[in-house]
């Protein structure tokens, strides 16, 4: 995964669609949100996972060996065609369900079921429509029994972090659905997970509303220095994001590419967005289109 190899687009993606079943393309450099490179031991070490599902007397292999090591503060962004498995990863590493070969470790710990250090943002929320927001953020730490007045605190906090300190007492069912997946964030961060698992939680929302959640987000990531495994579906939202993308096989999917990607940092403070526009920009973009629409 560390391993350093430059090479043109067209050349990788040509070379990986060759070498599906191989190991993957790797130009990964350990970069954090500080932008700092580091050495440190990995946040989530996905050791040889394979998963197969059981539909009646069928096996469904819907995951290939997938050897993974994330640290703690990157932003990974994982594409590839439907159906590839990206959500079976992603439930795995919530461990919402185990794999059928290999393991996951989360701090060096094996990964047995969910808790608080992981926490997931589904594309819909899933928030309590009859409770404020106030009550959706504040409901994971009273279920920990958190003191009254640090809860009350917390909530002003992340309240705020998602731009929604004016719509605190209003209910669920009362929201767009750009401040429903700021509350769901809100009650995911209150929580002060590790790593934050979204699957593609901005799906489903147009576009304007998409770019502002986009900008929340990465600051998010910027300020608190969180890990984030973020599976969408848009290549230009991982670019715009990630600072590394992973690229999966059609099923049962592996990883075939596993770049760096700077542009989520240098968009950090720039309103104009330009790095969009750049040629550097234009040809990942091409890249990543290549490689997931050949297979
Ligand atoms: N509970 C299940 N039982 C049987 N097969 C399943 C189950 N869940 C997923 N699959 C199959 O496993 C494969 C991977 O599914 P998964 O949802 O992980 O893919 P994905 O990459 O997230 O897809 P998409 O991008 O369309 O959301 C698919 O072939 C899917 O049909």
């Amino acid at each position: 995964m560390s391993e350093t190899k430059i090479v043109t687009p067209e050349a990788v993606a040509a070379e990986a669609i060759a070498a599906k079943s191989a190991a993957p393309v790797t130009e990964h450099q350990t970069t954090t949100a500080k932008g700092l490179t580091t050495d440190e031991v990995p946040l989530l070490d996905i050791q040889h996972v394979a998963m197969n599902y059981q539909n009646g007397k069928q096996t469904v292999p819907a995951l290939g060996e997938v050897n993974l090591q994330i640290y703690p503060g990157e932003f990974v962004c994982v594409m590839g065609p439907s159906g590839c498995g990206k959500s079976t990863l992603l439930n795995i590493l919530a461990g919402f369900m185990a794999p059928s070969e290999g393991q996951v470790l989360l701090n060096q710990t094996p990964i047995k079921g969910t808790d608080a250090q992981r926490g997931v943002v589904f594309q819909n929320a899933p928030l309590y429509d009859w409770y404020s927001v106030r009550d959706n953020i504040a409901f994971g730490p009273k279920m920990k029994h958190v003191d009254q007045a640090q809860i009350k605190a917390d909530v002003d906090y992340y309240l705020d972090e998602v731009g929604l300190t004016e719509f605190g007492d209003k209910h669920i069912y009362e929201l767009s659905g750009g401040m429903k997946q700021r509350a769901n964030i809100a009650s995911s961060l209150i929580n002060d997970p590790d790593i934050l698992l979204m699957d593609e939680p901005f799906g489903a929302l147009d576009a304007l509303t998409r770019e502002q959640m986009q900008t929340l987000v990465r600051r998010i990531w910027h300020e608190t220095g969180k890990t984030i495994f973020f599976i969408t579906h848009d290549v230009d939202e991982a670019l715009l994001l990630g600072t590394h993308i992973l690229v999966m096989s059609k099923h049962p999917g592996r990883v075939i590419a596993d770049f760096s990607a700077d542009f989520t940092t240098r968009l950090i403070g720039d309103q104009s967005q330009s790095v969009r526009y750049t040629p550097e920009f234009g040809e990942r973009r091409q890249y990543i289109l290549k490689l997931i629409n050949g297979q």
